[in-house]
C-alpha cells in the first residue's frame, strides 16, 4: 500500500502538490489523472524519494522510501523510460540494476522475456523506438518482483498491441495482490484499465473513488427511452417533467433522453401509465466526459475549445449498458 498524508511540494511560489491525503491499496489498479502540470509526476517522485516533500509524507507499506534497504525489491517504477545511456544495452542496464540491489541475474532474462525484448537485449538502447524504451522501463520496474508498482504514462508511445499488453500486465499484477499506481492522459484506456481513480488538479485532490462510482454519479449519465407511439411519448414527457430535477430531451420523434432519473424510475413510471416501451437503457458517461467536467476549473493551459456540455468532446462514444 502507498500512503500519502498531507503530502505537499512547493517550488518557490508554485504549490505543485497541495496536501494530498489518500491510500493507494493493493489488489487493484489505481489510475492517477490530472491535467498537465497538476502534480502527478511530482507526487510519484516524492513517493520514490526523488523529491523531498515540503510538508507531509509518502509511505510505502508504512515506511518512507529512503528507509528501504533494497528499494527495487519493494517498489518498482517507470518514470522516464529514456533515462539510460544510449550506448548501453537493455541487458547491461538491467544487470547493473540487479547487481546493485541483490537481485539474482536470472531475473534479468526473465523480465526481458516478459516484456518481449529478449531478441534485442544486447543492442545499444540508443537505437530503440519509444515503445521499446517503455518496455525496457517496465522490465526495470518488474526486476525486483516488487509488491508496489508505479508507472508514469506507461503506454506513451506504444502501438495498440503494446497498449493492450500494458493493460493486461498491470491488471494481472493487481490480481496477484500488488499495488499498481499508474498515470495516463488516455482516458479511454484508463477506463478499461483502472479499478480505482485518483484525480488531482493544481496539486489538490479532486476525486478518490472507484471507477464505477465516479461514472455512475456523473450528471452526464442519462437514460434513453424509445416508444412506438407519439402520444405515449408525450404522456411520458409530461409526467417526467412534473417531477422536479429531471431534464428531458427528445432527439427523435420516438426517442427521449432523460437525465436525473434512473432507468428503473423511468421504467416504473411507464408501467404505471400503461405505456409501451421499445427501448430503455442507461447510457453511462465516459471517463473522458466525467474527467473533463471534474477538471474544468483546474486546467493550466486552455485552448477555448474544451467543453463540458452533454456529449463531451465528441471523441469518445458513451458506453451503453443494459438497464
Ligand atoms: N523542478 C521543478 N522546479 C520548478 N517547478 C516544478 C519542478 N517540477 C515540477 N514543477 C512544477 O510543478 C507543477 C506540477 O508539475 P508535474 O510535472 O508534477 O505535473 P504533471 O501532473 O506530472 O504534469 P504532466 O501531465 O504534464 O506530466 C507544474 O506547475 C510544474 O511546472
Amino acid at each position: 500500500m502507498i500512503t500519502l498524508r498531507e503530502l505537499t511540494k512547493r517550488y518557490g511560489e508554485t504549490v505543485a502538490v497541495d496536501g494530498l491525503t489518500l491510500d493507494i491499496k493493493g489488489g487493484q489498479v489505481t489510475g492517477f489523472l490530472g491535467p498537465n502540470g497538476a502534480g502527478k509526476s511530482t507526487t510519484m517522485r516524492m513517493i520514490l524519494g526523488l523529491d523531498h516533500p515540503s510538508g507531509g509524507e509518502a509511505l510505502i507499506d508504512g515506511r518512507p522510501y529512503s528507509s528501504i534497504r533494497h528499494p527495487i525489491r519493494e517498489v518498482g517504477a517507470l518514470l522516464d523510460a529514456k533515462a539510460l545511456h544510449p550506448a548501453r544495452s537493455a541487458r547491461s542496464h538491467l544487470v547493473a540494476q540487479a547487481r546493485s540491489n541483490g537481485v539474482p541475474l536470472r531475473r534479468v532474462d526473465e523480465v526481458l522475456e516478459m516484456v518481449g525484448l529478449t531478441k534485442v537485449a544486447r543492442r545499444p538502447a540508443g537505437a530503440f523506438s519509444l515503445g521499446m524504451y517503455q518496455r525496457l522501463g517496465v522490465a526495470g520496474a518488474l526486476l525486483g518482483d516488487p509488491r508496489v508498482l508505479i508507472f508514469d504514462e506507461p503506454v506513451n508511445g506504444l502501438d495498440p498491441d503494446g497498449v493492450r499488453w500494458v493493460r493486461e500486465l498491470v491488471r494481472s499484477l493487481a490480481a496477484e495482490g500488488r499495488t499498481v499506481f499508474l498515470s495516463s492522459h488516455l482516458m479511454s484506456e484508463m477506463q478499461l484499465t483502472a479499478d480505482q481513480l485518483v484525480v488531482i488538479g493544481r496539486g489538490k485532490l479532486l476525486a478518490d473513488t472507484s471507477m464505477a462510482d465516479l461514472l455512475a454519479s456523473s450528471s452526464l449519465s442519462s437514460v434513453r427511452v424509445r416508444t412506438p407511439d407519439a402520444a405515449d411519448l408525450r404522456t411520458l414527457i409530461d409526467h417526467l417533467l412534473r417531477d422536479g430535477g429531471v431534464h428531458v430531451e427528445s432527439p427523435a420523434a420516438d426517442e427521449l433522453v432523460v437525465k436525473g432519473h434512473s432507468a428503473e424510475q423511468v421504467g416504473d413510471l411507464a408501467n404505471r401509465l400503461g405505456l409501451r416501451l421499445h427501448e430503455l437503457r442507461t447510457v453511462s458517461a465516459s471517463l473522458e466526459q466525467v474527467y473533463m467536467e471534474l477538471t474544468a476549473q483546474s486546467v493550466e493551459y486552455e485552448t477555448g475549445t474544451g467543453g463540458t456540455a452533454f456529449g463531451g468532446t465528441g471523441s469518445e462514444e458513451p458506453e451503453g449498458e443494459g438497464a
